[in-house]
């Protein structure tokens, strides 16, 4: 069977959700019930052979699923302690019903202690955290961070935010974390995704259609995503069917970067690949390139000229080519001619301050334009949207991309994709060896050559930012950026996905 897309959805979308499947009749202490017995699954699965469990419960719903664990943990013979922040006794609704259930002593959070050879279910906050951690709960989290011993979360390791991924005052390290239906943005986005260990995601008995009637847009990056829109070959498939991708190469000292580029965008399935070199770099060009063509663009009217030429459809600006009025002056004759740009490295860099200006060019018929910056190009060409740290990094890719009307790939190990319509996905495939130079020059170039072959822009953005990170886990450790190309799947593989 084909695996299907997976949505990611924002805690307050999860709160929808919970309603929706209760107002369809599902009574509410059930899901509390289906949510603590996964808990107790998963420490039963891999410590059931631990000592004993602490269960550290706080005072809302996800306290309540902390308590239905120890239950369930107690009943099947493991030793269990349960510890509340606050006053148990004002608990309510179902966190009430769950205490109850529990039925034996509570004792105060103020007295835990970690002990080794114990687990601890970590049900202090989940998606209810609305501030900073303070106070007893700060100095519990500390001591069992340092403590090392295995942690199960629930739903998110207390103090991580489930909409942003980021740390509100401190935040427990777990070793797995059980989320309900359907993971959270928190669970991907970085730091939160380094603080979640494993991730589990337990079906607690919601309907899909409640999942499916709340997403907002926001998917995992997998290949269900656009799987469909790969480009195809026909039987009678010709070199020009299958787009021309120009690369611009830099100065004659740097000219690596287009070439990696270039290699990709032709390895992904490009017709043909042309380095558009100043004359000054031709010779080193030259001397490097065999599939590859050449041609020399030294000024506008060189590139006007190229532009008559209908075939070129798709450009990568960036890589090496030097930051200033010659990168700005090149991105917008390409979009005035309606053509896919990639604008990456120092094409981004080059529209600091000239925002608008890029996205005039962008609104431009038939343009699509890509922008593909790391974390300090991103607050170099959106310094505002940047600096709003309240904002999960979705959302500000989101507002980036409505912004000037591109796709953006806001990459990291943490990469989002996000479209001017307010589609967006997040990444969870590249290893820490992809950060090597070059590796952005090259998911430029497999950008770049998806889009010559016609694939809708943010799907080609989805995919080459998959297949970026899947050639990079096949190529493994040792790897340098020349073996991305040689290493990507190929999209037949991709109908078993
Ligand atoms: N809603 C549902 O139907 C279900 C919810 N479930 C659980 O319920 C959780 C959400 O429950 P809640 O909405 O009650 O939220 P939480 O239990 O995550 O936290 C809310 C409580 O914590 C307090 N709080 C928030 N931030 C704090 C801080 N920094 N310091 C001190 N206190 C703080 C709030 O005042 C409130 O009392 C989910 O994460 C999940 O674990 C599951 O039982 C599955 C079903
Ligand atoms: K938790």
């Amino acid at each position: 069977m084909r695996t299907a897309l997976e949505p990611v959805v924002t805690p307050v979308a999860m709160g929808r959700i919970d309603r929706r499947a209760i107002d369809s009749g599902i009574v509410g202490y059930r899901l509390m019930l289906m949510a603590g017995a996964a808990i107790a699954a998963s420490v039963l699965r891999h410590y059931g052979d631990a000592a004993g469990v602490d269960v550290l419960c706080g005072p809302g719903n996800n306290g309540g699923d902390g308590y239905v664990a120890a239950k369930m943990l107690q009943t099947s013979g493991m030793c269990a302690a349960c510890y509340s922040l606050g006053d148990p006794v004002k608990l309510a609704g179902d966190a009430a019903c769950a205490r109850d259930d529990w039925g034996d002593e509570i004792l105060s959070l103020e007295d835990y202690v970690p002990t080794d050879g114990r687990v601890v279910i970590d049900a202090l906050f989940g998606a209810g955290l609305q501030r900073d951690v303070e106070g007893v709960a700060v100095r519990v989290i500390e001591a069992v961070n340092a403590f090392d011993i295995p942690v199960i979360a629930a739903d998110l390791p207390s103090g991580l935010s489930g909409e942003s991924g980021r740390v509100r005052g401190t935040a427990l390290r777990a070793s797995r974390t059980v989320t309900f239906a359907a993971p959270k943005p928190g669970h991907f986005l970085l730091p939160g995704r380094d603080l979640c260990g494993v991730l589990e995601i337990a079906d607690i008995g919601i309907p899909s259609r409640c999942i499916e009637a709340e997403t907002e847009g926001l998917w995992l990056n997998r290949p269900p995503l656009w799987r469909d829109a790969l480009p195809r070959l026909a039987a009678n498939s010709h070199k020009y069917t299958r787009g021309h991708l120009g690369v611009f190469s830099g100065g004659y000292r740097q000219t690596g970067a287009a070439r990696l580029a270039a290699i990709a965008g032709l390895r992904v399935g490009a017709g043909l690949v042309t380095v558009l070199s100043p004359a000054s770099a031709n010779a080193a060009n030259a001397a490097h390139l065999t599939t590859i063509m050449l041609r020399t663009i030294d000024g506008g009217a060189d590139l006007d000229g190229l532009l008559e030429d209908m075939r070129f459809n798709s450009f990568v600006l960036g890589p090496g080519f030097g930051v200033g009025e010659k990168a700005r002056d090149f991105a917008e004759r390409i979009l005035g001619a309606g053509r896919a740009l990639v604008l990456d490295a120092d094409g981004i860099t080059s529209f600091a301050g000239y925002h608008d200006q890029l996205a005039e060019a962008a609104a431009k018929q038939d343009a699509i334009l890509f922008i593909t910056p790391h974390q300090g190009e991103f607050a170099r060409l959106f310094p505002q949207i940047a600096s709003n740290a309240s904002r999960s990094k979705v959302e500000q890719a989101r507002s980036a991309a409505r912004e000037t009307e591109a796709i953006v790939v806001y990459k990291g190990a943490d990469t989002v994709v996000a479209d001017p319509s307010g589609r967006a996905a997040i990444c969870d495939n590249a290893p820490p060896w992809l950060a090597t130079a070059g590796s952005g020059d090259t998911l430029a170039g497999l950008l770049g050559g998806l889009a010559a072959q016609g694939m809708p822009g943010f799907e080609a953005a989805c995919a080459a930012a998959w297949l970026h990170g899947e050639a990079a886990n096949r190529a493994g450790a040792r790897l340098i950026a020349e073996d991305l190309a040689n290493n990507l799947p190929a999209f037949s593989e991709f109908q078993e996905y």
